[in-house]
């Protein structure tokens, strides 16, 4: 579809299509399918959405994932009912696969837990400040104390010095320590998904809101799928836009309900 055939939002950017039949969905969770909250523990999942997405899932042969930056853990405990979904977690570094296998992150360098300990202790200085551990990741966030931003930086290039196979990756008010080099992303991961039933042969499509999000733009684009970035953030990848989670939700929910000339029940 061109965008000049679509409404533009306020970015400048298409609203994307309705949902097909053929497409493969891969939705970012935090700021794309859930607002945001102060804590990570806070945020709230409708209980609509998880019955939308389980029935999108269905409608698309099983073709629809989540691809998050969070682990499967994390997920899991969320969107209880979406236990048995493909997805992948840490950005890449953990996935279920259709058939529920599974990959698991690479174990944590011991020097993480010294890391660890002191992140907490520099978080203590800052109230608000929140010190995430994922596996081998370690996610400073600000979101609750934007005085603290400049620390936790400067904490994170100094973190660097004794994780030498780490690499920082900024997200929505928060960097996280994660493994570098060649490890995967959420492209690999949308890619390891596209290679497999029932994904393959799919128009890929991603949705998502944040910098880690642009990988896997990056690879739906290059197979002429639909990117579609959640929110303003500028520059991306992405060629279609949606506002806002609400948008989102509701998005999801018109599909399901056959409302636009899409997937129908
Ligand atoms: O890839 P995502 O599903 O978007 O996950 C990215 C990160 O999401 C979480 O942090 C973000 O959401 C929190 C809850 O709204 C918010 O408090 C925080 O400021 C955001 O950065 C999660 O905690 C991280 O582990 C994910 O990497």
């Amino acid at each position: 579809m061109e965008s000049r055939d679509v409404p533009l939002t306020e970015g400048g950017l298409p609203l994307p299509p309705s949902p097909a039949p053929d497409w493969a969905l891969f939705l970012d969770v935090d700021g794309c399918l859930l607002d945001f909250a102060q804590h990570p523990s806070q945020v709230v999942v409708p209980v609509h959405l998880q019955r939308d997405i389980v029935r999108l899932s269905d409608l698309l042969g099983g073709a629809l994932a989540l691809v998050s930056g969070r682990s499967l853990e994390s997920i899991d405990e969320m969107f209880g009912e979406l236990r048995a979904l493909p997805a992948a977690g840490m950005h890449g570094l953990e996935r279920r696969e259709p058939d529920g296998r599974r990959t698991f992150p690479p174990i944590a360098p011991q020097a993480l837990d010294g890391v660890y300990a002191e992140a907490r202790q520099l978080a203590m200085s800052h109230p608000g400040a929140i010190i995430e551990r994922k596996g081998p990741n370690l996610a400073l966030h600000w979101r609750a104390a934007p005085e603290a931003r400049d620390a936790l930086r400067a904490f994170a290039a100094a973190a660097l010095r004794v994780l030498p196979d780490y690499r920082a990756q900024g997200g929505d008010m928060v960097l996280e320590l994660r493994p570098g080099g060649s490890s995967p992303d959420k492209g690999t991961a949308v890619e390891g998904f596209m290679a497999q039933a029932p994904f393959r042969g799919r128009t890929p499509v991603f949705v998502g809101d944040d910098l880690t999000d642009e990988h896997a733009f990056s690879i739906v684009n290059a197979c002429e799928g639909f990117s579609v970035l959640v929110g303003d953030r500028h520059p991306s990848a992405a060629r279609w836009r949606l506002p806002n989670p609400a948008a989102v939700r509701d998005w999801l929910a018109r599909a399901t309900l056959g409302a636009h000339d899409g997937v129908h029940a």
